[in-house]
């Protein structure tokens, strides 16, 4: 019998896991060469803050490519991948999540989208020019944030807003403050020993920015909570792309949307990789309810900017609701 050794196994909380017969089939389908899509978005964003997103127009090129790559690296020996670490934001991880004591059964690369985000590390590793790095982020981190405009282009068309670039022109503006993620959960066969419990890969959480843009290989894993208190499996689906509502467009929307917790559970037997994109606005942009959605009502929320929300973000712990601390305490 395989134990799960203790000090091994001590940071992971263990919670079950993810059947496909326990696949939640309700996730928000919208078809983007669709008309009707704009409404459907809105609709999505009220009742889920989540959605899934076919006939996005990213090149199927682009995503194997830079799949390919991150498969490459992930295959390295731990000490070598260490290189590129650890995290300061941006680096190699490995288990340790965010600079306040999270753990996860994952490990990860996190990059700048910046044009001026140095690859060198990355690229000795994997033995080739920091040039074909940049290049497989940059083509799918491009592709990848056009669609993102796209869909906020529709959100405010969906929303009545004027104009319609009003959440697109942040993740445009070239100081744009977005980060791209690539993770690799590990398959975990000892887990397989405790019956149907798996081990958390990437703890609950809403993402802080306006909107993610998640792809992920055939494995399940990703989870969202529902507004009944209910957690469900999504379905993994390698062809298509997940959208997220970030903590921002919640505050941007005066509430209206909902930023959708989320976590990953690691899996037995399969691994998962997932390449996220967060779209975030440039650093020094308030961040506040747009007037039309205020409806001649007051903001939820007291006025911060981007930078100021960052900053608070990284002094919390994932699972924390970092918006508490900029919600107004509502008058008696
Ligand atoms: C625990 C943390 C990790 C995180 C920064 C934080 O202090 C709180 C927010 C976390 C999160 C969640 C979404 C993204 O994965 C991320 C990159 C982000 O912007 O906020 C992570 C941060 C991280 O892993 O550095
Ligand atoms: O890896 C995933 O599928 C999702 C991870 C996630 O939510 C994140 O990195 O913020
Ligand atoms: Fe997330």
């Amino acid at each position: 019998m395989v134990v799960l050794s203790k000090p091994a196994m001590e940071h992971f909380s263990i919670v079950n896991n993810c059947k496909s017969s326990s696949f939640f089939n309700g996730v928000p389908l919208i078809d983007l060469s669709k008309p009707d899509s704009k409404n459907l978005i809105v609709k999505a964003c009220e009742e889920f803050g989540f959605f899934k997103v076919i006939n996005h127009g990213v090149p199927t090129e682009f995503i194997t490519k830079l799949e390919s790559e991150a498969i490459k690296f992930f295959s390295f020996p731990l000490s070598e991948k260490q290189k590129a670490g650890p995290p300061d934001p941006f680096g190699y991880g490995n288990k340790k999540i965010g600079p306040n004591g999270d753990f996860g059964w994952v490990e990860y690369i996190l990059v700048s989208t910046n044009s001026e985000f140095n690859y060198q590390k990355f690229a000795s590793i994997l033995g080739v020019n920091p040039e074909t790095i940049r290049t497989a982020v940059n083509d799918y981190v491009s592709a990848v944030k056009k669609m993102a405009c796209e869909i906020l282009e529709m959100l405010a068309e969906g929303l009545n807003i004027h104009p319609r670039n009003v959440f697109s022109k942040l993740l445009m503006d070239e100081k744009s403050d977005s980060v791209f993620r690539l993770n690799h959960y590990p398959p975990c066969p000892e887990i397989q020993q405790l019956s149907d419990n798996n081990l958390i890969g990437f703890g609950e959480h809403t993402d802080p920015q306006i909107i993610s843009v998640l792809r992920s290989n055939n494995t399940c894993g990703l989870q969202i909570l529902l507004k009944n208190g209910h957690w469900i499996s999504v379905p993994p689906d390698p062809n298509s792309f997940f959208i997220n509502v970030g903590d921002s467009l919640q505050v941007m929307t005066n509430g209206r949307f909902k930023s959708v917790r989320h976590r990953v559970l690691a899996n037995s037997v399969k691994s998962r990789l997932s390449m996220i994109f967060f779209g975030g606005p440039p650093l020094s942009e308030k961040i506040a309810p747009l007037a039309s959605l205020m409806e001649g009502g007051e903001s939820l929320y007291k006025e911060f900017t981007w930078f100021e929300y960052k900053k608070s973000a990284y002094k919390t712990r994932l699972a924390d609701n970092r918006l508490v601390l900029f919600e107004k305490v509502a008058a008696k």
